[in-house]
Parts: structure tokens; sequence; C-alpha cells
């Protein structure tokens, strides 16, 4: 797979000849993001644009989840401090990566989940394993999308796909997400998934990094601005929303083991 050039609790970083690093998550058993999970997240990013990285690829150390959103532990009922830390990491990791100045490829090698979803959206491209779903969820759960996640996917596939995606909390088949561009190309296995990944990337070798950085963020660039600008609002919005008792029973029920069961079979 190359050499590892970072190693954390829960992702490690390796480079192949080419300089292209696959980070893979490994959080087990489904790749839950929490506050430690998103800052050894931003850190990995941070090195990469540091090293002037030519591409990266994003994927899990499980075929069945690539990950399963955020950890509901941070969600439920949450503290005043560590929502606010968790929260900003979150928004910090996806202007990151949404706004990378180097190419970025999600390998979906398991169920992509609600924040899942929205780190496999913030690539520049999607292979998916056949068999899988992908989508924005938090509607079967009693959350919301918040507005950033709704953009990321509105600016993939359109108006009328994500009014869906989002209202219903749909989670799309492989084959659906192919069908309505949420996803680029569908491999067998992660290893095909990885070889379609690198030939993508392969694609940017010949050109000027500055000229790839400026296309990128002329059509990304005003939605992180937007974000950057409202991150304290959204934080705000976000922790009132999760305090409601109602939210707070619901994601109670959600963390009982029956109502887990009752997700799983959402997906199945
Ligand atoms: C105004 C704006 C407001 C905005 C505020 C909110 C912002 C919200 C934004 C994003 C939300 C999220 O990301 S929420 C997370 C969404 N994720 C899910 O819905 C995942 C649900 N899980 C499943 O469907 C399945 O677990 C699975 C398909 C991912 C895997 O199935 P499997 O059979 O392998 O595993 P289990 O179901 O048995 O689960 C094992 C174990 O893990 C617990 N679990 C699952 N998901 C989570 C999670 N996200 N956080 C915490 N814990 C989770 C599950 O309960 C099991 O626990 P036990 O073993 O103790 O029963």
């Amino acid at each position: 797979m190359g050499t590892l050039v970072r190693t954390s609790k829960f992702l490690s970083a390796a480079r192949d000849i080419n300089g292209i690093v696959t980070i893979t998550m490994r959080r087990p058993p489904l790749n839950r993001m929490n506050l430690e999970f998103m800052s050894e997240f931003s850190n990995v990013l941070r090195d990469l644009e540091r090293d002037n990285c030519p591409g990266a690829i994003l994927t899990s150390y499980s075929n069945k989840v690539f990950s399963a959103g955020f950890d509901i532990g941070e969600l439920c009922n949450p503290e005043p401090e560590r929502f606010n830390d968790f929260y900003t990491e979150v928004q910090n990791n996806w202007t990151q990566l949404y706004g990378s100045t180097f190419p970025t490829v999600a390998v979906i090698n398991g169920h992509a989940m609600a924040a899942g979803c929205l780190l496999a959206l913030s690539c520049d491209y999607r292979v998916m394993i056949k068999n899988r779903t992908i989508g924005y969820n938090e509607m079967q759960m009693g959350l919301a999308t918040p507005t950033w996640f709704t953009a990321t996917m509105l600016n993939t596939v359109g108006h009328r796909h994500t009014e869906l995606g989002v209202t219903l909390g749909k989670m799309f088949t492989t084959d659906e997400a192919l069908n309505i561009n949420l996803i680029d190309c569908v491999a067998d296995s992660k290893e095909e998934g990885i070889q379609k990944a690198l030939s993508f990337l392969e694609k940017f070798t010949h050109f000027l990094p500055k000229s790839y950085t400026f296309a990128k963020h002329s059509l990304r660039g005003p939605f992180i601005k937007q974000l950057k600008e409202n991150q304290n609002e959204e934080t705000q919005l976000a922790f009132r929303f999760l305090k409601d008792p109602e939210v707070i029973k619901k994601l109670e029920i959600v963390k009982d083991k029956e109502q887990t069961q009752f997700l799983t079979s959402k997906v199945a």
C-alpha cells in the first residue's frame, strides 16, 4: 500500500511511489465520527496540504461500513463546551476536505450514512462498491440536515434529488446512487475501487496545481466562504436543536438496541 506517513488512533495515511496518499479510517466497528476522530482527520489534511500532496484517496478499513456518521454520543443531549469543540472541528474538517488544493477520491467500500455520506461527497470523485448504501438519513433519526451538508449534495446531484434525498432521509443503493450521479463509478471490490481512484487521479498529473486549485475554488469557494462566515451561528443553531426535548427523546430511543436493528434493516 506504500509508506506509512502518519498513523493515529483512528486513521492511517500511506503514500505510494507517485505521492498519492491513501487515508484509511479505522475506528471499529463503524467509523463513528467523534471529536477525537475529527481532530485526527483535520491533522492529516493539514499535513497533506503542507507537503503539497498530489492526490488522496479516502476509504475504510471495513468493507461493510465506510462510516456510520456522527457518533450519537456527540449529539444526544450534548454538553456545550464539548459540542462546540466537536462541531467546530467538523466544520473545519469540511472546509479542508471540500476545499483541498489537491484532488481527492472516496472509495466507498461500505455504507456511508449522514456525516459519512458528507465525507464522501466532499471528495472530488466517488467510486462505490456494489450492494452498499449512501445518503443523508438524518430525518429517520429525528435529526435535521445541516445547511452545508445539503449544499454539498445539491452541488453534486442538483436540487430535486437533494430535496427528495434530504427530506425523506433516503439511503440510496449503489445502483440508485450511480443513476443520479451521487457516485461516479462502481467497483466489485475495494482493490478495484482503489485502481479506479488511481486512474482518476492520474488525469491530474500534468496539470499545474495552481490551475487546478483555481478551478476547484471557483466552484466550491463561495460555499466554503458562506460556512466560514456563519460558523458560530450554525453551531448555536445545531446546539439549540439538539437540546429540544423531543429531539433528545428520539435520539435516546435511537440509541436503544431495538431501534438500531430497525435502522439496520432499512439499509440491508
Ligand atoms: C438545525 C440543524 C441541526 C443539526 C444537528 C444535527 C446534525 C446531524 C448531522 C449528521 C448526523 C449523523 O451523522 S447521525 C449518525 C447517522 N448514522 C446512522 O444512522 C447509523 C445507524 N446505524 C446503522 O444503521 C447500523 O449500525 C450500520 C448499518 C451502520 C451497521 O450495522 P451493524 O449490524 O454492523 O451494527 P449494529 O447496528 O449492530 O451497531 C453496532 C453498535 O453500534 C451502535 N451504533 C450504530 N451507529 C451508531 C452511531 N452513529 N453512533 C453511536 N452508536 C452507533 C449500535 O447502537 C450498536 O450498539 P450496541 O452494540 O451497544 O447495540
